[in-house]
């Protein structure tokens, strides 16, 4: 008796039957009831049943509906944060290994001939082998069932990964096979492999392997020809109708043909000697497609010895309750090559048909398992409920569709896939592969938490009163949202964040700290940044004198390995010195040591927010597809939006509880996506108005805090989508959910930049400024002056300046009024208007910008940008200069009434932001943007009072 008899016995069950003819029916489906209910085993038990057989399809089938899942799913969230992959795959192997067990009495009786369960590797990397092996020498670990089977697509990467798999002694499912040729290949890398066990004198003994030929597929291929072409009064139509239905059980005999004389071979007999099994035919795609045929034609007709069947449940009922169980497949084998012939006779492509069919199936699994993991992700967003932020859509039509069109292509293309293997050609094929490392931080940050957890203890020690952070852009807007939304926490210092040149605003914030009692962060991920180097030698020289010689230990630093403030922090014997990661840029930087280290001094809970920001890294995860991924689907509305809409204003509004996020917000998409005239140009903060102050050139952003929400702005939010705006609203139930955001937005930025088709990660207009800056406070270093710079018109308290183009389009008026309506007045539709103060800025400044900013808006109905300097030049700087040719800007400048001194340089605070304002505007001048200065002499708040009176009158 072989093994294949074992199972012998009911002579009215056809199922069983099948046994002795030397055919295993395995089953074609997995779900947790089957095996749950006691079913699975009935199968075995009564109906002979020898294997199961799992693949995305299936999986999508019994997850992706229904309630089966859940009580798992419910555990696992909260236990842990994951991404819908390790989700799906935790339920995944929980079935292989409860099937496995029900099957592993088969697999002992059988002498391990039978009694598998197959799980296959992700459908995603059918075209990659080195991943391929990777997969499945993972499942296979992880699943950790010796009566496992690891499925891997047959295709031209799939066969070397077989033989990889086989040599190390993995079970191998080779799935997705139709043609002999593809066949072929596989049989020789399972041999191949086998070989290569041998030649390192390890055992061939117990390994088992099928090869999974799909049977139904190719006649519904064949047979849609053959009725197309009988449709179209083919001479040959009746050949062809004789046919329909036949090719494929053809194909699967000569492909047994093959498989009888390999196992005749004297290759394969030494590896038989050495005690290996063959690596059995398994027919796959067993149920009948056309319902003109038999309902179990696909198992009937290929029964022979040391075969598999796997076979869909509603098969396997039909063929217990009528199946006929004869040697067919060994039958009129002649007649098999008959019909092969005739149909490359009468022209029936059967090499292409099969070709197209891999391709296709590829494709049908990767969709299948994009279904199944949206379905999980949209499960595990509902069920987290609260823990998570939620996104609500309001698009108009037309820009809806043309999102769901993006978010497809982002999925047909495994574009998420490919933005976290950093794939550069996302974008512009560039080095965009170096600068992703913020999509891993998080994790790398929780990994660190002790770190962090004992920096804070030290300070927390030290008993601290305040803590200043100096810096600039990426080094100083995440602290800054930190401080603002998490405020002061007892036994900890209070952080304030200095992002200025003004000397009015660093004498600001120098008498609200306690110099004895501060610690000072130095900021800087390049090291070399002219303001945090600055502000260092300003406040360390200050605090030397009071400190003396202890004035290093009250410094800290947070820089990239190998920078120069590394080494001014180690010269001047700082505290610490924390460093950053260099394949992340600046404004990606929140959840580095940037952004973990000022909120370590601040005494914010660490943890929690890690956990929050790894929420949002794993909603983003490269396994959720694109709809569900709220990374794209916000990067989407933005990215088409600007692209084939013209709304390109991301007007941001966040309320109050978490209103500086959009001051970070706009970093991150101005200086990602302003370039090679492009991009998205943030509007943050412009107060909300009615719907008809707006042009058509916005998309609204509405970050909106449910646990303490603006009723107007509420309000304002509802009446623009009443009135067909596109508004984003993104609800954040605590303040805890910044840290989502954070990386929900970079990944936003990510997909928005490649969208629009721009290099997201660099700053080439930002770099134009620093240097333009520089070239006048060297100037100075030398001369002890400034270069000449003389207005074209003065007006009262008002000296206007310009380039000489500018000046041209404004000289016609003398008056502020004129001057300012003739600049004005070249502002049009789709422009934004944009307010550069180079003044301290405090809560009266920023009333004042604010309530300038909306008498522009309001006259012109075009967005507005209120900006303080030198801040913004690290930010938005970059889309004014490199981005669209859209923006109309007024710079601001004041005397400054309180100078500081730079140590060590002749230039003071004051000339830096001169110089910064004139670097600035001649890059502007330089790149053809429509710019023009004001600058107040005398007293600045009655100057600013009649600025904002003459700018009113002038819109
Ligand atoms: O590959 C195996 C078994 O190795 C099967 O699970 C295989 O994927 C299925 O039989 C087919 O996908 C089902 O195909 P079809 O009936 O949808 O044409
Ligand atoms: O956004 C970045 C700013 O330009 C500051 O750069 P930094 O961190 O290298 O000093």
């Amino acid at each position: 008796m072989t093994a294949y008899e074992a199972g012998t016995g009911d002579a009215a069950n056809p199922l069983k039957q099948l046994a002795r003819h030397g055919q295993s029916p395995w089953l074609d489906f997995i779900q947790r009831s089957y095996t749950e209910s006691g079913k699975l085993k009935k199968l075995v038990e009564e109906d002979g049943l020898k294997g199961v057989t799992s693949n995305p399809s299936i999986f999508q089938k019994a997850m992706g509906h229904g309630t089966d899942y859940d009580p798992q799913i419910r555990q696992i969230l909260a236990d842990r944060i994951v991404d819908a992959g390790t989700l799906y795959e935790t339920l995944a192997i929980h079935d292989i290994r409860a099937a496995a067990k029900v099957l592993h009495p088969v697999y002992a009786q059988t002498a391990k001939v039978d009694g598998y369960v197959s799980l296959e590797v992700s459908p995603y990397l059918a075209r990659d082998t080195k991943a391929t092996i990777a997969e499945a020498r993972r499942l296979w670990i992880a699943v950790g069932a010796p009566n496992l089977m690891i499925k891997i697509p047959g295709t031209d990467e799939g066969a070397p990964a077989v033989q990889a798999a086989i040599a190390e002694g993995i079970n191998v499912n080779v799935t997705l096979l139709f043609s002999l040729s593809a066949y072929k290949k596989v049989v020789e890398a399972y041999i191949a492999g086998l070989e290569e066990r041998l030649s390192r004198g390890e055992s061939v003994k117990g390994i088992a392997s099928v090869a999974s030929f799909f049977v139904s597929r190719i006649d519904v291929k064949i047979d849609k020809e053959i009725d197309a072409r009988i449709a179209a009064g083919d001479r040959e139509a009746e050949s062809l109708r004789g046919l329909r239905g036949k090719v494929a059980i053809a194909n699967a005999k000569q492909a047994y043909e093959y498989w009888q004389g390999i196992v005749r071979s004297p290759r394969w007999k030494k590896l038989a000697d050495a005690g290996a099994m063959p690596q059995r035919l398994l027919w796959a795609s067993t149920s009948t497609k056309d319902k003109t045929f038999s309902d179990v034609l696909y198992v009937d007709g290929l029964i022979g010895p040391e075969t598999v069947n796997t076979i869909p449940p509603a098969t396997f009922d039909d063929f217990r309750d009528h199946g006929r169980v004869a040697d067919t497949l060994t039958q009129d084998l002649p007649g098999a090559h008959r019909v092969i012939s005739e149909a490359r006779r009468l022209g029936l492509d059967l090499d292409g048909v099969t070709r197209t069919l891999v391709t296709e199936g590829v494709r049908g699994f990767e969709d299948a398992f994009d279904a199944l993991l949206g379905a999980i992700a949209a499960k595990q967003a509902a069920f987290l409920g609260n823990k998570v932020t939620k996104t609500t859509l309001n698009l108009p039509a037309s820009l809806d569709t043309a999102v769901r069109e993006e978010l497809e292509a982002w999925r047909t293309k495994g574009n998420v896939r490919r933005l976290w293997a950093g794939d550069a050609t996302l974008w512009t094929g560039r080095d965009e592969g170096n600068w992703l490392k913020w999509l891993t931080i998080v994790d790398d940050q929780l990994l660190a938490l002790s770190k962090f957890e004992e920096f804070q203890a030290e300070v927390k020690a030290r008993g601290f009163r305040d803590a200043l952070l100096l810096g600039m852009g990426g080094s100083s807007l995440g602290p800054e949202v930190l401080a603002q939304t998490f405020g002061k926490h007892e036994g900890f210092p209070h952080l304030y964040v200095l992002d200025s040149t003004d000397p009015q605003q660093i004498r600001d914030f120098q008498d609200r700290i306690d110099i004895s009692r501060t610690l000072f962060i130095v900021s800087s991920k390049s090291g070399g940044t002219l303001e945090p180097n600055i502000l260092k030698a300003y406040f360390f020289d200050q605090a030397k004198k009071v400190l003396g010689d202890k004035v290093g230990s009250h410094f800290i630093t947070v820089t990239d390995p190998g920078s120069h403030m590394e080494d001014v922090a180690k010269k001047d014997g700082f505290w610490k010195i924390f460093y950053g990661e260099k394949q992340i840029g600046g404004r990606y930087s929140v959840l580095s040591d940037f952004g973990l280290v000022p909120a370590a001094v601040a005494g914010l809970p660490l943890k929690l927010l890690l956990e929050s920001a790894l929420r949002g890294e794993k909603s983003c995860a490269a396994s959720v597809p694109p709809a569900q991924n709220p990374g794209v689907v916000l990067g989407s509305v933005l990215g088409v939006a600007a692209r084939d809409f013209g709304r390109d204003k991301v007007t941001i509004i966040a309320s109050p509880g978490i209103y500086d996020m959009g001051a970070w917000l706009e970093q991150l998409l101005a200086e990602s996506t302003g370039k090679d005239g492009k991009g998205l140009i943030p509007i943050d903060d412009e107060t909300i108005g009615k719907p008809d102050v707006y042009g058509k050139d916005r998309v609204f952003a509405y970050l909106r805090l449910a646990e303490d929400p603006c009723p107007r702005q509420d309000a304002a939010f509802a009446a623009l989508a009443e009135a067909g705006e596109p508004v984003v609203t993104i609800e954040l139930h605590e303040r805890r959910q910044v840290l989502e955001e954070f990386f929900r937005w970079e990944f936003a930025t990510a997909v928005a930049g490649s969208i629009i088709g721009i290099n997201a990660f660099n700053q080439p207009d930002v770099e134009a400024s620093k240097i333009e800056t520089k070239k006048i406070t060297n100037a100075y270093n030398e001369t002890g002056k400034l270069p000449p710079y003389e207005p074209f018109a003065k007006d009262g308290p008002f000296a206007f300046y310009a380039d000489p183009k500018n000046a041209a389009a404004l000289k016609a008026g003398t008056t502020a009024e004129a001057i300012l309506k003739a600049h004005f007045a070249r502002a049009g539709a789709g422009d934004y208007v944009a307010l550069l103060a180079y003044i301290d800025r405090d809560t009266a400044t920023r009333e004042w910008i604010q309530k300038v900013r909306l008498s522009v808006r309001d006259g012109l109905k075009l967005a507005t940008a209120a900006e303080f300097g030198p801040r913004f030049q690290h930010s938005t700087g970059q889309a004014y200069k490199g981005g669209p040719n859209t923006g109309v800007f007024m710079q601001i400048t004041c005397d400054d009434v309180v100078n500081l001194p730079v140590p060590g340089e002749k230039y003071t605070f004051g000339i830096v932001k001169e110089a910064q304002a004139r670097g600035d505007m001649e890059v502007l001048a330089e790149r053809g943007r429509r710019v023009l200065r004001v600058h107040i002499h005398g007293d600045l708040k009655s100057g600013l009072e009649k600025l904002a009176q003459a700018i009113s009158a002038a819109v």
